[in-house]
């Protein structure tokens, strides 16, 4: 294998032509069969291993910088720089990221996960090797997804004033997760479309260079051109307009015609986009044909493509799919809006169902917020179906936009909560602190299926900012006959009972039952309260809660900065209520990748961990 002669970044120099070419074909089949018994993001890894080793034979790393935007397809730049006996433990706890991380290689110089950030990032490190008076290569890598995000395009505004070299390479395979939006992504797929036309233009362009003279002065008038002509002439003239001079595009199977750019790019004073035509999948049949399916992928069978283990319960995403069209159905005023994740987060069907009434708006939820007020301010009743760690993005149009006019949209937030194998980046625990600090923004969590499904209908209709959280995965179907409709700020005694009180919300509610009954078993009384409600909290709960317990458990899966749990013990400071009051929450730390069941034990909010924590605090007079 020439692969195991890969020991160490640079090492790919030592190869001949002919091992490079092998190489890449054991990169991709290495890639296959480990993921396919890990599960991880294959479709976009597919697609760069040319494109990877290019830059590794362009580069010196770790002298130079290389920056992955999103970082889910750095899996050949693990390999390359000596991380081939960790895929095995790839997004599992304890083992290697499935993202870029600096605390796991010098090679990776910027950690990564959510999109559009790396020509920011590359534009610092551009930026500090000028003042230092220092001598690397920056290149950062973006697809063409990640750069519908607005960073992307704030960072090209900014990027255009440099006076040093600055590769940016397009790592455009025409798709995001799913299929790409948007205008930009219109002009992209121009440039594969017309190969032909491109062709010419490219061809009349070496031509004019090739005059004696004349040529480069013919070319650098048409450049200058304010006219269509110079559109005929001057692929990527978007980027050119800007200040950011484009090279391409260039096949991103032909690695030596990428090496050949790159050398070009660095030889530019300034910034510079190298145009890479990739191929999402490449490799792999059943990827080709279904990249959405193989961008994440659970394990899977490597003959069929299926996964190994079919899923046999529905997860909340498929509930919330289900709602969504239903409402579609019954309400021509339910607009859903999506920021490139119509499949993660079910709106698929609605999709299909009412392609008018649904906005993919790319990889921009700052956007994606605003324009959800405008459709509100204007009377409809917009959904933004979104990740929690993807709305921390929004912050500002959530205050700014939404909250301050008391608009009604609806947030729903799904992956709330612990996500498992993406990790730090990706974890869903900040929600409930950021969004209850607002003003005017109500926020609840479901306990099970049917909440989830009652609690996105009752927030359809709710005059105001209103946001539902829900966990990644399988949805709970447990405490069927509890459900009593919703009342905005109440919650629902699951057991009555006396000494403790376990308050808990969401997900946790299913835990507070393991406890509950572990309590019951030795003897402790305990009732068990579903919040429902993270804000308003239901003071009059609160009051019977502290006035028939001696000790108050809060259950949240947030962190405890700001959430749930510190919300009541400040409502019993200021009441001054004097009740013992236990906060269960996540700590102020961010937590790794791995299995989920292992997270919660690590982080303290496990049923035995909490039981624990009772036992330490819990004292019969
Ligand atoms: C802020 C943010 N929103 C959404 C995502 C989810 N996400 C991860 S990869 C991806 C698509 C990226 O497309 P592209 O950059 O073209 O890369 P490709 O997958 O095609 O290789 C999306 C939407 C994210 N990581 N960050
Ligand atoms: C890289 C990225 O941000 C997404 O691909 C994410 O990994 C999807 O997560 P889910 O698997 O929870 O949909
Ligand atoms: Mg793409």
């Amino acid at each position: 294998m020439i692969l195991e002669k890969i020991k160490k970044e640079n090492d790919i120099k030592e190869l001949s032509e002919e091992e490079l070419e092998i190489l890449a074909d054991e990169i991709r089949e290495f890639l296959i069969q480990k993921i396919s018994v890990t599960g991880g993001h294959l479709a976009s890894n597919l697609g760069v291993v040319e494109l990877t080793m290019a830059l590794h034979l362009f580069l010196d790393l770790p002298k130079d910088k290389l920056i992955w935007d999103v970082g889910h397809q750095s899996y050949t730049h693990k390999l390359l720089t000596g991380r081939r006996e960790n895929f095995d433990t790839l997004r599992k706890y304890g083992g290697m990221s499935g993202f870029p991380k600096r605390k796991e290689s010098d090679c990776d110089c910027f950690d990564t996960g959510h999109s559009s950030t790396s020509i920011s990032a590359g534009l610092g490190y551009a930026h500090a090797r000028e003042i230092a008076g220092e001598d690397y290569k920056v290149v950062s890598v973006i697809g063409d997804g990640a750069l519908t995000g607005g960073m992307a395009f704030e960072a090209l505004n900014n990027a255009a004033q440099l006076k040093s070299n600055f590769i940016i390479v397009l790592n455009d395979n025409n798709m995001s997760i799913s299929e790409n939006v948007g205008g930009l992504s219109t002009y992209l797929s121009g440039f594969r479309t017309a190969d032909a036309y491109l062709d010419l233009k490219m061809g009349v362009m070496n031509s004019l260079n090739k005059i004696p003279v004349y040529g480069n002065k013919m070319v650098e008038r048409i450049r200058k051109t304010k006219s269509g002509i110079k559109q005929l002439f001057i692929p990527g003239m978007l980027f050119e307009e800007m200040g950011i001079i484009y090279l391409g595009p260039v096949d991103g199977s032909d690695m030596k015609g990428i090496l050949r750019l790159l050398k070009e790019a660095s030889n530019i004073e300034g910034p510079v986009m190298v145009h890479v035509l990739t191929h999402k999948g490449a490799g792999y049949l059943p990827a080709e044909r279904h990249p959405a399916r193989f961008h994440g992928t659970e394990p899977f069978d490597i003959e069929t493509g299926l996964p190994s283990k079919p899923r046999v319960k529905a997860n909340y995403t498929d509930i919330f799919s289900t709602v969504m069209r239903k409402l579609g159905d019954r309400d021509e005023k339910v607009v859903a809006i999506t920021a490139a994740m119509t499949d993660g987060t079910g709106l698929k069907r609605f999709h299909n169902m009412f392609p008018g009434r649904f906005f993919d708006v790319g990889i921009a939820e700052e956007h994606a917020v605003t324009f959800a007020a405008g459709l509100a301010a204007a009377g409809l009743k917009p959904i933004f179906a979104v990740y929690s760690s993807f709305l921390q993005r929004a912050y500002d149009q959530i205050l700014h936009d939404v909250c301050i006019q008391n608009l009604p949209v609806v947030f729903a937030i799904d992956r709330a909560g612990l996500v498992g194998s993406d990790g730090e980046t990706h974890q869903g625990i900040f929600d409930i602190s950021y969004l209850s600090a607002i003003p005017n923004m109500t926020i609840m969590a479901p306990k099970n299926k049917w909440e989830l499904s009652d609690m996105i209908k009752y927030a359809v209709d709710f005059p105001t900012p209103i946001a539902v959280r829900y966990p990644r995965g399988e949805a709970y179907d447990g405490l069927k006959e509890y459900r009593q409709p919703i009342s905005v700020g109440k919650s629902e005694w699951i057991y009555r009972e006396s000494e403790i009180a376990l308050v808990a919300l969401g997900s946790m509610v299913k835990t507070a039952e393991k406890v509950h009954a572990a309590l019951r078993e030795e003897g402790i009384p305990a009732s068990l309260i579903n919040s429902r409600f993270a804000k308003p909290l239901d003071t009059q709960m609160l009051m019977e809660a502290a006035s028939k317990h001696t000790l108050v458990v809060t259950m949240e899966e947030n962190v405890i900065n700001g959430g749930f749990g510190e919300h009541i013990t400040r409502f019993y400071n200021e009441q001054g209520i004097y009740v013992n009051v236990l906060n269960i929450a996540i700590p102020d730390e961010y937590v790794e990748h791995g299995n989920v069941d292992i997270l919660y034990h690590e982080v303290g909010i496990d049923a035995d961990t909490i039981l624990k924590r009772i036992k330490e605090v819990y004292h019969p007079l």
